[in-house]
């Protein structure tokens, strides 16, 4: 579903990211997990076409990013780490808009928008211009139009940045309800190890722009020896190739 092969990153002479590969199957929810600065968003941007790699190959239900973007894209759901949304519209009119571009039908983009601002308790602030909302309301409008047309796969950076215990919650709820009853890949980022114990499949571990350990949480328990959660799996796993 998402494959990304020898992916390799230069920001001029510096290396964002040294060759990574690993690939994300239906239904399945893969944690990113790293220091910062370890590679983690470039990784993202590139699997969203934002950024070119430098060499490497990632494909989206089979289309190449780079070689047919529009088709990969359509398969393609992205919430950003600093999102970019329009100031001037509602949330009820962006999330419009969204769904249109992806070419929702009027009644199935009605149903789902009514269904994602339930979720989010933001029903009563939809006819209000975004650039009056709070950061964690945009934060839940940035993931809403992440997923408002079903993507076959979702990319999400730090996804629950931001939200209140509760909406990160039912946040997580969403992510997990797309993979195990929608057949969503997805592919997330987050600095919350709570958040990946509780809802990742697997995990990978990036450091310094490389996969140092992926796999079940158990098989990273049992990679690492001694550790008994993912917090000093995370400081063992990432320690060790801090020091090469
Ligand atoms: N636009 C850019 N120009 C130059 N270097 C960049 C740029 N973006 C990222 N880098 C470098 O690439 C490397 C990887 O950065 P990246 O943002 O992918 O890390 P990250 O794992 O997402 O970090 P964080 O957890 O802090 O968000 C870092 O060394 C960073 O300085």
């Amino acid at each position: 579903m998402l494959k990304v092969e020898n992916l390799v990153k230069y920001y001029g002479n510096n290396e964002g990211v040294g060759g990574i590969s690993f690939e994300v199957k239906p239904g399945e929810i893969l944690g990113f997990l790293g220091p910062n600065g370890a590679g983690k968003t470039t990784t993202i941007k590139i699997c969203s076409g934002l950024l070119l790699p430098s060499s490497g190959k990632v494909t989206l239900c089979n289309y190449d990013i780079v070689k047919n973007p529009v088709e990969a894209k359509k398969n393609l759901g992205y919430v950003a780490d600093e999102p970019f949304l329009y100031d001037k519209l509602t949330g009820w009119q962006f999330l419009n808009f969204i769904g249109d571009i992806y070419g929702l039908k009027e009644s199935e983009r009605l149903e789902q928008l009514d269904y994602l601002f339930n979720i989010f308790e933001l029903e009563k602030k939809k006819d209000d211009l975004i650039g009056t909302y709070s950061k964690g309301m945009k934060r839940k409008i940035a993931l809403m139009a992440g997923v408002v047309h079903n993507p076959k796969i979702l990319l999400l950076d730090e996804p629950t940045l931001g939200l209140d215990a509760l909406s990160s919650k039912k946040a997580k709820d969403l992510i997990k309800d797309l993979a195990y009853k929608k057949n969503t890949a997805v592919l997330l980022t987050t600095h919350v190890l709570e958040m990946a114990e509780s809802i990742c499949d697997r995990i990978a571990l990036i450091s310094k722009g490389r996969i140092v350990a992926e796999g079940t949480l158990a098989e990273l328990k049992e990679k690492s020896k001694m550790a008994t959660n993912l917090e000093e799996i995370f400081v063992k796993l990432t320690k060790e190739e801090f020091s090469k």
